[in-house]
């Protein structure tokens, strides 16, 4: 989205078109997009009239960290696609940003100088093409929450929309809380009325002259992939590290070998990581366990510890869960598959719940007729629709009066029948800007990752001597008005 880069810089350019390109380098993959809307001369809005994307061939960035080099030429084929998607002239006046998640955090827990080879040999790559590069670099868990929930709200024009006279209205709607479930992490983020308890987990946001107060967190290792990972290392754990052991969350007919070191490359699996060679195999036999299965996977999660009134997990404060919420990324994926390949609805947690049980216990050969397509990530459903369960349910709090209110959407918008919701009629108010208040540098456009397909731009200060606003947290802040910078 939407692209508050139509505040920025030269806004006397020649009348046509503008394009902006963002590359959201998640954990398990990348993909390119590239924006293009109309630059007016008069006011400087536009209409996010098009845009092109590109996935990116091979796993995510983090997965180079071996090959740092490869990680910027794997960037090369969609780039080459961004040239001839930009108009030659429009090159240099093209921003183009690098965002990275959760598997660059972990990366860079578990070897900061093999995350550092590997963002400065994606930034290498990036300088290569004439486009205008702002900057690569790994977003932090409460950027990642925080844009999430934005990018969201701002495509359901919760924020701010245009009348039918072209004029800006705030049409005072209630905003929509947003839950990311990526391969690395998970986040999810609302607005709340309540008090939070740990400044940690407080934005307070100035969207076009409104204030939010926005609670976020994102859980690192809560990622689909990381929670596999935690799961498998569980199971061996339990059975005392022997060549084969069960994996009750596996469908019955399903065995596997894996190598340990694939088990145990991750900050995720440190704590049980054993001193034994990492070089060996191990054979996990599927048992289809439903209720053991629950049991392991509620072992994933800290539900003893908290230091306020209330927490999700982990001793991480939450309020209670308020409005509407949308679910997207591997929730999507998680829900779909119960809806069109295991025919049932999902409105209520015992719907999840009943789900999950159903999967786990249909054998390898009943699930690979049901979706024989699907048959890389199937034998995984079982375990992350019980993670999905318990961290709605247990973990959030979600009940049978909230959980329906919950929208599980592959895109930004719920009730959108369009093909992708970034094609949608999405406008800006003139010169909108987004600044940081935690620390405001001025005239330099940084754009940002956001769940698959949902991107958007902000724009940082330097040096500015304005008060940026009444909270005195680092939080981020749209402003109508134009700022001036010493
Ligand atoms: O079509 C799908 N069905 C089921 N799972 C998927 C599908 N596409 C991606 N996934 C998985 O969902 C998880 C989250 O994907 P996402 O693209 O949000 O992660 P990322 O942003 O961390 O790379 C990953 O584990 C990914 O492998
Ligand atoms: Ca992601």
């Amino acid at each position: 989205i939407l692209v508050l880069l139509l505040g920025s810089g030269d806004t006397r350019g020649p009348p046509g078109f503008k394009y902006g390109i963002v590359l959201d380098a998640g954990s398990s993959h990348t993909a390119m997009f590239v924006y293009k809307w109309p630059a007016d001369k008069e006011n400087d809005t536009g209409v996010v009239s098009e845009h092109t994307m590109c996935d990116v061939e091979g796993p995510g960035i983090s997965s180079y960290s071996s090959n740092p080099l490869a990680a910027g030429t794997s960037l090369e084929h969609c780039l080459n696609q961004a040239l001839r998607d930009v108009p030659k002239e429009k090159h240099t006046g093209t921003p183009l940003y690098l965002g990275a998640t959760a598997g660059m955090r972990l990366l860079n827990i578990a070897d900061p100088q093999a995350s550092d080879a590997v963002l400065r040999a994606a930034a290498a790559t990036l300088k290569m093409y004439p486009f205008d590069f702002r900057g690569a670099k790994i977003l932090s868990g409460e950027e990642e929450g925080v844009f999430g929930w934005v990018t969201t709200n701002y495509l359901l024009e919760n924020f701010i929309k245009r009348g039918w006279l072209g004029e800006w209205i705030q049409p005072q709607k209630k905003t929509l809380g947003a839950m990311d479930f990526g391969g690395a992490s998970t986040q999810i983020t609302f607005e709340t009325m309540d008090t939070i308890e740990n400044p940690r987990n407080e934005v307070m946001l100035k969207l076009y002259g409104q204030a939010y107060k926005v609670y976020t967190h994102s859980f690192l290792c809560y990622g689909r992939d990381q929670v596999l990972k935690r799961l498998l290392s569980k199971f061996l754990q339990a059975e005392s590290y022997q060549e084969t052991v069960s994996h009750p969350c596996w469908p019955m007919g399903y065995n596997k070998s894996l190598l340990m070191s694939s088990i145990y490359d991750s900050p995720c699996t440190l704590k049980e990581r054993p001193s034994l060679a990492l070089n060996t195999t191990v054979t996990l036999v599927g048992t289809g366990n439903g209720n053991l299965c629950a049991l392991h996977v509620s072992k994933l999660f800290d539900f003893t510890n908290c230091s306020f009134s209330h927490c999700s997990f982990d001793g991480v404060f939450q309020p209670k869960v308020s409005g509407n919420f949308i679910a997207f990324s591997a929730f999507f994926y998680t829900v779909d598959f119960i809806q069109t390949v295991m025919g049932r609805p999902v409105h209520l947690p015992s719907d999840l719940k009943d789900a999950a049980e159903t999967i786990c216990a249909t054998s390898w050969s009943k699930l690979l007729l049901k979706a024989p397509k699907l048959e890389k990530r199937l034998p995984d459903y079982c375990a992350v629709s019980t993670f999905v369960y318990l961290l709605t349910t247990k973990g959030y709090s979600f009940n049978n009066h909230s959980f329906p209110n919950i929208a599980f959407q592959k895109k930004g918008k719920p009730d959108s029948s369009s093909e992708d919701a970034m094609s949608l009629q999405a406008q800006l108010p003139p010169q909108a800007h987004l600044l940081s208040t935690g620390t405001p540098s001025c005239g330099d456009v940084q754009g940002l990752s956001l769940p698959r397909r949902r991107h958007f731009w902000f724009l940082k200060l330097k040096h500015c001597s304005k008060n940026l606003g009444s909270s005195q947290n680092s939080g981020w802040v749209f402003s109508s008005k134009k700022l001036s910078c010493s």
